[in-house]
């Protein structure tokens, strides 16, 4: 079950789960010089990030670079040959079962019984993660209700669309409302009214307190709902980038457009104890500011006031395809820009 913030909505109860939450941690993934080998090959050569609570990250690279390895080895299906994983708190590689509780993994060639109906394979997931009966059917419900599937609940797996298998396996796999979500090409398949709402149920989970990666290749999809990309580049090293904020993060990149220039607007921006980075022409600046949704709301208050020329203030985000080839024509090493000019 997932640990709630106190501002995010309540989850269905799954029932008789009685435990102490943990207090949150501010990273939900922690992978520490991780080493995976296939026999004779070396896939994973001592790579090491976190990715925080909330997030949802993209991860990208090349084909073949070990991206389904990687997800594999997280979701605790493919015990590495060293390092460290943690997942919500719990060392995978010690306790891959405990983490299964906790994570939701699509492969990217799933199988499903093909004989059994859609809400049969809620349940059939949900009750392999040891739910009772009663809360199995109330989480199916759920999931039928979030993946569009209450017209074909009764549809036998193997008669379903590719589309809407795919809609189905994303089901499966977040039925237990697992605290982690690992997606490998999750949009394959799916038309594009699929697609747009694979995006927004990703948004919703991740508001209702989810951490998720999508490995995909499709970059202007990822582009949609990510915040942040984790680029692996080679089996050695692996980047994170934030692109967008998430709800816990107070750092942004801000644009404002004026409707005519404004000269005393740099030196105004210079005063303001949370914004820096600026840079600013005749007819926009942007800035990095820190500080909170309220705080954002007293900067653009303060602007108004003072009567600043301005006809809208935006966050910016990092063109995903052009951070991505920005990073991959880069040497490891470089320092790469966060946003978009
Ligand atoms: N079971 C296996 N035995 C041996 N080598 C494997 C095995 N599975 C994958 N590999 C190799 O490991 C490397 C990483 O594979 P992986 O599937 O993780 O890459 P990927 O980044 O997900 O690729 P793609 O983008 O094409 O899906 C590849 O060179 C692949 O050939």
């Amino acid at each position: 079950m997932l640990d709630h913030e106190p501002h995010q909505p309540p989850l269905p109860q799954q029932g008789n789960e009685k435990f102490t939450a943990p207090p949150p941690q501010p990273n939900m993934i922690e992978v520490d010089d991780l080493f995976f080998e296939y026999p004779g090959r070396r896939v994973l050569d001592g790579i090491s990030f976190t990715l925080p609570r909330q997030s949802i990250t993209a991860l990208v690279g090349n084909n073949g670079v070990g991206k389904t390895t990687l997800m594999r080895s997280l979701a605790g299906l493919h015990p590495p040959f060293s390092g460290q994983i943690r997942v919500a708190g719990i060392d995978v590689i010690r306790h891959p079962r405990r983490c299964h509780r906790k994570i939701g993994y699509l492969a990217d060639f799933f199988g499903l019984y093909d004989d059994l109906t859609v809400s049969q394979c809620l349940l059939h997931a949900a009750r392999a993660h040891g739910l009772s009966p009663q809360d199995a059917s109330q989480l199916r419900d759920g999931a039928v209700e979030r993946l569009g599937l209450s017209a074909h609940i009764n549809s036998r797996s193997g008669h379903l669309s590719r589309g809407l298998r795919q809609r189905l396996a994303i089901g499966q796999a977040i039925v237990h409302e697992p605290q982690v979500l690992l997606l490998d090409e999750p949009a394959s398949g799916l038309d594009p009214d699929g697609r747009r709402a694979l995006s927004q149920l990703l948004l919703e989970l991740q508001e209702y307190g989810m951490t998720i990666m999508v490995s995909s290749h499709i970059l202007a999809e990822l582009e949609e709902y990510s915040s942040h990309m984790l680029v692996l580049r080679d089996r050695k090293h692996i980047d994170l980038q934030p692109i967008m904020p998430t709800p816990t993060t107070t750092e942004r990149r801000l644009r404002l457009m004026l409707s005519q220039p404004y000269d005393p607007l740099l030196a105004l921006l210079q005063a303001h104890p949370a914004i820096s980075e600026i840079e600013t022409n005749q007819h926009r600046a942007t800035f990095l500011f820190l500080g909170s949704a309220l705080d954002q709301q007293q900067l653009l208050h303060q602007l108004v006031v003072q009567q600043v020329p301005i006809y809208s203030l935006s966050e910016e985000r990092l063109h995903l395809q052009d951070a991505y080839l920005r990073h991959m024509h880069s040497t490891p090493s470089e320092e790469t820009a966060l946003y978009a000019p």
